[in-house]
């Protein structure tokens, strides 16, 4: 077979396994349901293209591992389903129907919708499992493992997932190893092809010359970030994130927030910390950084290494917070279970993340990236890599979770430095008008301070009013914490008044 002989000649180690797993998940499905049960969903996608030849390729070891005969005689029996509609592209139609002939392929051109397409199919045929060339990534992958069952809602088939795992890189190095024709608009700029209403060549891929109005395009497999492989597909603006920062980005310059409030929670995690082992600076350091921007801190937790511990604090934090940091327990080791613990608080699974390979790959060298590296799998579907030149790696964003890799102040003010560039720069947090605060001292007994001290709470109720003391011995200290700075002289004041001149003196 052509294609089992161009993977074994290829010195592509990363192919080979890719190739390997998705051919074992083809024989499993086949070893499962008989030929008849079994459909391939195919639109002359890249993916699809990928996964028809994988078919191919593991069909024809199914028939030899089944009989004694040899398989290169059959025709490929699989029945393929084609949605087709109006809104795709005649280029995508074309190179269907033409591969269809080429290699025979039983092609059942189904026009309607997927959901009731499939409905009539199941009830026509006996058809229990489809192969689809879905990939992580993909926004329809979120929660789907090699075999997954229909969703709710939808017919009951199995869809079968055997590239689930492959990168945008992995289908490129199948085609170009297998040297198999693929459609024509992936030469011109297409990396990611929906309908003819939502997909244009990808910008990464475009050659700008001044010479000419016309605008070329590289082709697809020269995307070299494949995470980027739906650029081409016209966006919608998520109204999550708005730039708050002005163009000069002076801090003071503040936004429309200026009188609300935006919370965050830190959660530190660490048996070690727990039991007193080691002590956490990175939370107090964190409080005040927050502070400064404007944003109120809720809790700063600290939780064993454990993936429920992790999950269960996280799914917590991440209502009833803007934001939420979490750091420790990022890396290799056992006890590293952070990222287990963020994806699990929002139901989805680590999966790996190509990009996020590549950065370790630069930083840490290739010694520990195996054909599957656990430090490279993220949280699927909710990522977001946060880049900044400062960064050896990028920092994770899921949703409103961000993962600091920081383990002590000198890295976590490197990090906080580039958070705040990206939030100048792109709107990932909301500057807002920071916190003053003032100190009081006095040398007077709790007792007496204390009806006076609630008053005041209740006169001033816009401001943090605390106290605290560094020892029994020592004097009792009053904080005022807000974000006008009139409004904290003024409760200095009336706390000043309630008592002799000279009870309180303001510590510098
Ligand atoms: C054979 C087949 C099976 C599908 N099964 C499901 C399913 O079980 N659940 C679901 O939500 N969507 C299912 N879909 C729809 C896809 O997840 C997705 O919506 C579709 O590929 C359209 O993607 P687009 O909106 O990017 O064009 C299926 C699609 C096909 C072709
Ligand atoms: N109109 C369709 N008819 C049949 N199968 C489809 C159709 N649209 C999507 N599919 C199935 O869903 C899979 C995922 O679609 P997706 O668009 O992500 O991949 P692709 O079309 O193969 O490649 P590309 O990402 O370049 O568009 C396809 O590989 C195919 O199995
Ligand atoms: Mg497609």
């Amino acid at each position: 077979m052509e294609i089992a002989k161009a993977i074994r000649e290829s010195d592509d180690k990363r192919l080979k396994t890719k190739y390997n797993n998705a051919i074992y998940v083809i024989q499993r499905a086949l070893a499962l349901y008989s030929i008849e049960e079994v459909a391939f969903s195919f639109n002359g996608g890249k993916d699809s293209t990928v996964l028809l030849h994988l078919l191919r390729a593991g069909y024809f070891l199914h028939k030899e591992e089944e009989s004694c005969c040899n398989g290169a005689s059959e025709n490929f029996p699989i029945r393929t389903i084609y949605f087709e509609s109006s809104s795709a592209f005649p280029e995508i139609n074309t190179f269907t129907y033409d591969t269809a002939a080429i290699y025979d392929l039983q092609l059942d051109i189904i026009r309607l919708d997927f959901k009731s397409g499939l409905e009539s199919l199941l009830k026509s045929k006996p058809v229990k499992a489809i192969f689809l060339g879905v990939r992580i990534g993909d926004p329809t992958a979120v929660g789907q493992e090699q075999f997954s069952p229909s969703s709710p809602g939808w017919p009951p088939f199995m869809r079968v997932n055997p590239i689930l795992d492959w990168s945008y890189r992995d289908v490129w190095a199948f085609i170009l190893t297998c040297k198999v024709h693929y459609c024509s608009l992936y030469d011109q700029g297409y990396t990611s092809i929906g309908s003819i209403y939502d997909t244009v060549p990808n910008g990464l891929l475009c050659i700008s010359s001044s010479s000419s109005s016309e605008e070329k395009f590289k082709p697809a497999y020269l995307l070299s970030d494949g995470r980027l492989e739906r650029a081409g597909r016209v966006k919608k603006i998520s109204p999550s994130v708005c730039v708050r920062v002005p163009a000069d980005g002076v801090l003071d310059a503040v936004d429309s927030h200026k009188n609300s409030t935006l919370t965050a929670s830190a959660i530190a995690v660490g048996d070690e910390i727990l039991f007193g082992t080691t002590e956490d600076q990175l939370g107090p350091s964190l409080g005040r950084k927050l502070h400064s921007i404007g944003w109120s801190v809720s809790q700063n937790i600290v939780v064993r290494n454990e993936v429920d511990s992790v999950a269960e604090e996280v799914e917590r934090q991440k209502s009833s917070n803007d934001m939420v940091f979490i750091y420790g327990g990022v890396g290799p080791l056992h006890s590293d279970v952070t990222l287990s613990g963020v994806a699990k608080a929002f139901g989805v699974r680590l999966a790996p993340d190509e990009e996020f390979e590549e950065h370790l790959r630069h930083h840490i060298g290739d010694q520990c990236i195996g054909d599957r590296n656990e430090m490279a799998q993220l949280p699927e579907g909710i990522t977001e890599l946060l880049h900044h030149e400062k960064l050896p790696v990028p920092l994770i964003k899921c949703q409103n979770t961000i993962i600091l890799t920081a383990t002590n102040v000198t890295e976590l003010d490197q990090e906080w430095e580039c958070l705040i560039e990206l939030a100048r720069s792109s709107g990932l947090l909301t500057l807002m008008e920071p916190y003053v605060s003032k100190q009081l001292s006095t040398t007077l007994p709790d007792v007496e301070v204390a009806q006076p001290l609630s008053n005041l709470c209740l006169e001033f109720p816009d401001l943090y009013i605390g106290c605290y003391r560094k020892s029994r011995q020592e004097p009792l200290i009053v904080s005022l914490k807000g974000k006008d700075q009139a409004r904290i002289e003024f409760a200095m004041e009336a706390l000043c008044k309630k008592f002799h001149s000279g009870a309180f003196f303001e510590i510098m």
